[in-house]
């Protein structure tokens, strides 16, 4: 024997407001949409039709129950008992189940939201196929009535009343229903009031001032406002590139509109993720939205759409370039994250970048550009704290350095090398730097050397060792490089001075010892006052102190993180060199 399931209505409205929907709130907007629906199936019909929506919220009705009535198509007895009675069953879907083109419902259970904040739903409608006016009423347990009532009603169209439950009464009151009804459905192709006042507006606001309409949804003066539309799924709109200070991290949240009903505010996917300084005010036609209507269906459209308003944003980047220069350069300062990562696969991205961007460099900040007029090619390092320690030095030797030590950096200069050949960028080692630096009067080297030997042991303590030269700036006496072999190698020593497990340790530094020669270069400046006066000193403990200060300061200087053994020997320089300067007093 065959049945058919049972359904607990109950149960259901639970899943709806405790599962589907985020608030009660949305039964305003699923009984406007049904308002709204109905007619824009009458004016299929007859096309002069009146289009009209009138809300009476419950605290001015004098029996304390909400209604709203629209001049739609209204509904048979017959319609009534199949489409108001059945779960799931819509007026919406064609003989194949698609959504019907023009209606916003498309489900069969909007209705039932009205249940989130109404203890019973009564419905009189009278059809513009004919027939007699009809009634319904219901309850959240799932009982109804219908009844044929002639005189319930003359004019063509539907009133739907909502007896609020227990606690739901603030959801029908005026203030949260005209709020309501205004953010939802201020956009609406029909007029729509709270009693007598009109909510709805005529033209689409963006339209008619874009910067004043982005400053009042996005609650900030925009950067600017580029008109989008994608007319394969009938999306107009407005793309509002923000002003600076957006974290690149961001959530994208875009304000979208379905057929002119707000689908939400912070809705993603519409961009691809480097746009993350645009947000978009839409209005779609066939963008599918999910079942609670809150957000949008992720879908091979929804993708198409996002590639297409990427696209449609970076050509206004690029016409911007050619047309307002001053104005490319201050979007490209406050967005450039995003900008950059464009660029890493664009190649007109890529030139902007190249054109405006301003980079760190030995002459300050810069385009590549401009970097690339005066020294050929763009030389670079790859980490901050290497540039910021090298510059002053390079500088002084009239070597121009760039600091791509950023995100994207390193992806956009090789990306500049694919298109412009090798001699458009190359990255420097610090030892490069250092080969650039001139040698040392050979009295002050012979000199030094011979004092060296008294701080042999603070040199082996830092695995150090020194290389005279003479550059400028003399104000600065000593420079501290490592490389990639002898950064590892200070790493792992310390990984082993700090294991707990002996065996542990044994490896590391037996690891440890595995690369030849002292992991860091101690740079003297043999143009230094300072290192000059070290390379006549007698006192061999002074001597120690001196080199080990000059270390600690120079490791300071380069803004590596300090170790322990570091810490230590700053405290122990610092308060020697107090020491004897107080008994020299
Ligand atoms: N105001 C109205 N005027 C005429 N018919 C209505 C009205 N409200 C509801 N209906 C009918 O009841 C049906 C069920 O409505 P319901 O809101 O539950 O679902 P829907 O609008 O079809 O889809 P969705 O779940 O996406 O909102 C509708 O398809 C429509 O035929």
């Amino acid at each position: 024997m065959a049945h058919t399931f049972g359904v607990d209505l109950r149960g259901i409205i639970d899943l709806l407001s405790h599962h589907l929907y985020s608030s009660p709130r949305v039964y305003a907007r699923e009984l406007l949409q049904n308002a709204v629906d109905a007619i824009t199936a009458r004016r299929a019909l007859q096309p002069d039709a009146p289009g009209e929506v009138v809300i009476e919220p419950a605290d001015s009705s004098a029996d304390g129950t909400l209604r709203i009535s629209d001049t739609g198509i209204g509904l048979t007895e017959s319609e009534v008992h199949d489409l108001l009675s059945t779960l799931g069953r819509t007026s919406k879907r064609d003989e194949l189940g698609f959504a019907r083109q023009g209606f916003l419902g498309q489900f069969g259970v909007g209705l039932l939201s009205a249940f989130l904040v109404a203890e019973r739903v009564r419905l009189v409608s009278r059809s513009a196929k004919g027939g007699p006016a009809v009634r319904w009423s219901a309850d959240a347990a799932g009982n109804y009535e219908v009844e044929v009532d002639d005189s319930a009603r003359a004019e063509v169209g539907t009133t739907i009343e909502l007896v609020p439950s227990r606690d739901s009464d603030h959801w029908l009151g005026r203030d949260v229903v005209r709020a309501l009804v205004a953010e939802y459905g201020e956009l609406l192709p029909v007029t729509v009031r709270v009693g007598d006042e009109v909510l709805t507006t005529d033209e689409l606001p963006w339209l008619t001032d874009p910067m004043g309409y982005g400053a009042r949804v996005l609650g900030l003066e925009p950067f600017a406002a580029i008109p989008v539309e994608v007319p394969a799924v009938g999306l107009t709109g407005v793309a509002y590139v923000l002003p600076a200070g957006v974290h690149p991290g961001a959530r994208q949240s875009h304000r979208v509109y379905l057929k002119r009903m707000l689908v939400g505010e912070a809705i993603e996917g519409l961009l691809p993720d480097w746009a993350y300084f645009v947000r978009c005010v839409v209005d779609t036609s066939s963008l599918r939205p999910t079942a609670s209507r809150e957000s949008l269906y992720q879908d091979e459209t929804l993708l198409i759409v996002q590639e297409e308003l990427g696209r449609q944003v970076r050509d206004w980047l690029v016409r911007l370039d050619a047309t307002d220069p001053g104005r490319t350069s201050a979007l490209m300062e406050a967005h450039h994250l995003g900008i950059k990562s464009l660029a890493r696969v664009d190649e007109e991205m890529l030139r902007l970048v190249e054109r405006w961007l301003p980079f760190e460099t030995t002459d300050g900040a810069q385009s590549l550009k401009q970097f690339r007029r005066r020294y050929g090619s763009v030389l670079y390092l790859p980490d901050v704290d290497e540039f910021r320690q090298l510059a002053p030095v390079a500088h002084a030797q009239g070597m121009g350095l760039l600091n791509a030590g950023y995100a994207y950096d390193l992806e956009v200069l090789e990306r500049l090398v694919a298109l412009d050949g090798p001699g458009a960028a190359r990255r420097v080692a610090p030892s490069e730097v250092l080969a650039a630096l001139g040698d040392p009067e050979p009295e002050v080297e012979r000199a030094l050397r011979a004092r060296l030997g008294d701080a042999a042991g603070v040199l082996e303590r830092h695995d150090c060792e020194v290389v005279p030269r003479d550059f400028d700036p003399a104000s600065l006496p000593a420079l501290l490089v490592t490389n990639a072999e002898g950064e590892r190698r200070r790493d792992v020593e310390q990984a082993g001075e700090e294991a707990d497990d002996p065996l542990w340790a044994q490896l590391l530094g037996s690891l440890a010892e595995s690369a030849p020669g002292a992991a860091q270069r101690l740079v003297l400046n043999c143009r230094s006052p300072l290192v000059r006066r070290l390379a006549e000193l007698t006192d061999p403990a002074l001597v120690e102190l001196t080199v080990e200060s000059l270390y600690v300061h120079a490791l300071l200087q380069s803004r590596r993180p300090m170790r322990p053994k570091d810490t230590a020997a700053l405290n122990r320089s610092f308060l020697d060199l107090l020491d004897r300067a107080v008994d020299n007093r």
